[in-house]
């Protein structure tokens, strides 16, 4: 740890980071690197800390007193400001962020993703502070290609799918699909924050994550989340292989998506932690281009991939195919694929992803299976009984 530099030889010095949203999955991870591979100090605001629990405590851990958690929510606590004055930068990544929410609970979803964030954005501005702010690649929306016919050839043509910062428009759908209440409001809290950059000089990055997954993504139903919850993906779909049941395919399945390991992506957050000259000012996409699948395909690789390490045989019949009104209800609609351009993050950190999707694949259904196979398995034999 000791003599770490910079991307240009620069000493690294210790810093005290203020993370919001640091008990989430994201956060979690951050944390974990941070303690382990830096000097750094991380004051963890959140409303829980289940995720990281196993990095406050015993207090005998070698970075004991580098990480405070303050368990704080931001909408009404005044302690805020102070924690933002005392730290040198803060990562902002509280939101909610599940899609089941977006066009059931629109309201809390804007208030979550912009008003909240307002005055995290306002403490750093008008103290002189750095801020990192999570936004999501759904601010891209749609492809334009999309909108072109099925047959159309120009549909393969990158031009017309590949996600770029400083190019793409962001292209919602209309407001009665409140499915994207969550990528507006994180559109105007990025133009906002960019406002205050070109304004008031706020040393600002944007991060554009593009489906991070990995262990302690969500919940899984009933074990520990809410039995009726809808999380992401990843763990609703782990959620029906630990059940042995199939996996339900919304419309098909036919959205694509790429796939990046956590691990990967809290490399490059670490990256524009430590380099803030190359890192201020920018907007990141942050993914994997070479881990596209559609959701059907992803569904088929997570059957194989839980078979060969739970040792269980496969159902007959692993899919099944649900309509997006039953499965999410009204209002909800889709991204139809999402590429994300590496040229800027390659240009001023040189990053890349390394992890293939089969890989992060194993390593998280490990986890998943580790994790809850045997209280899911319990579960299901007291809903039998009873
Ligand atoms: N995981 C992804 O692939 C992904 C993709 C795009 C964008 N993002 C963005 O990254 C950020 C983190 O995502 P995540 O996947 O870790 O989600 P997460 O839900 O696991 O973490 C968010 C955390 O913020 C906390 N939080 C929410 N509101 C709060 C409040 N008012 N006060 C205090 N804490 C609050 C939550 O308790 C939670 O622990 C979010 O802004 C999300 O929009 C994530
Ligand atoms: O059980 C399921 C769950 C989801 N899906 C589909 O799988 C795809 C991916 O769904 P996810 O729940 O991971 O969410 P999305 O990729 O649509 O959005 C996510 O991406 C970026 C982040 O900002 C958020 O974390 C979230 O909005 C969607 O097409 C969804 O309809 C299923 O087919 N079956």
């Amino acid at each position: 740890m000791a003599g770490r530099v910079d991307l240009d030889g620069n000493p690294i010095n210790p810093m005290t980071i203020c993370m919001i949203g640091a008990g989430g999955f994201i956060g979690s991870h951050l944390c974990e690197k941070l303690m382990s591979e830096t000097q750094h100090t991380v004051l963890a605001v959140d409303v829980y800390s289940d995720k990281i629990k196993h990095l406050l405590e015993p207090t005998s851990l070698p970075w004991n007193g580098r990480i405070q958690f303050h368990r704080i929510n931001i909408k009404n606590d005044s302690r805020l400001e102070g924690l933002i004055k005392m730290a040198d930068l803060t990562v902002n990544l509280a939101a909610i962020c599940t899609p089941a929410d977006y066009n059931t609970r629109p309201l809390d979803t804007i208030y979550s993703n912009f008003i909240d964030a307002l005055p995290v954005v306002k403490y750093c501005s008008e103290n002189g502070k750095r801020l990192i702010h999570f936004s999501t690649c759904e601010v891209y929306g749609k492809t334009i290609g999309a909108f072109l016919p099925e047959e159309s050839p120009l549909r393969q043509d990158p031009a017309y799918f590949l996600l770029s910062e400083d190019a793409s428009p962001c292209i919602f759908g209309p407001i009665e699909k409140q499915r994207w209440s969550y990528a507006c409001a994180k559109q105007l809290i990025e133009r906002l924050i960019y406002a205050e950059g070109a304004e008031n000089g706020l040393e600002f990055t944007i991060v554009r994550p593009f489906n991070w997954i990995g262990p302690r993504m969500d919940f899984i139903p009933g074990i520990d989340g809410p039995s009726e919850g809808v999380p992401r993906v990843l763990a609703c779909f782990s959620n029906n292989l630990l059940r042995h049941e199939p996996l339900k395919l919304v419309d098909g399945g036919h959205s694509q998506r790429t796939f990046i390991y956590i691990k990967d992506a809290i490399e490059a957050v670490s990256l524009m932690i430590e380099n803030p000259a190359r890192a201020n000012g920018h907007i990141f996409n942050v993914g994997n281009p070479n881990n596209e699948v559609t959701v059907k395909q992803l569904a088929e690789m997570m059957t194989q991939v839980y078979s060969k390490v739970s040792g269980e045989t496969p159902l007959e019949t692993p899919t099944v195919d649900v309509s997006s009104k039953e499965f999410y209800g009204e209002g909800y609609d889709d991204s139809d694929k999402r590429i994300p351009d590496m040229t800027i993050i390659n240009r001023q950190l040189g990053w890349n992803p390394k992890t293939s999707l089969w890989d992060l694949l194993e390593s998280t259904l490990t986890y998943q299976h580790r994790t809850y196979a045997e209280a899911v398995k319990q579960a299901m034999s007291k809903t039998t009984t009873n």
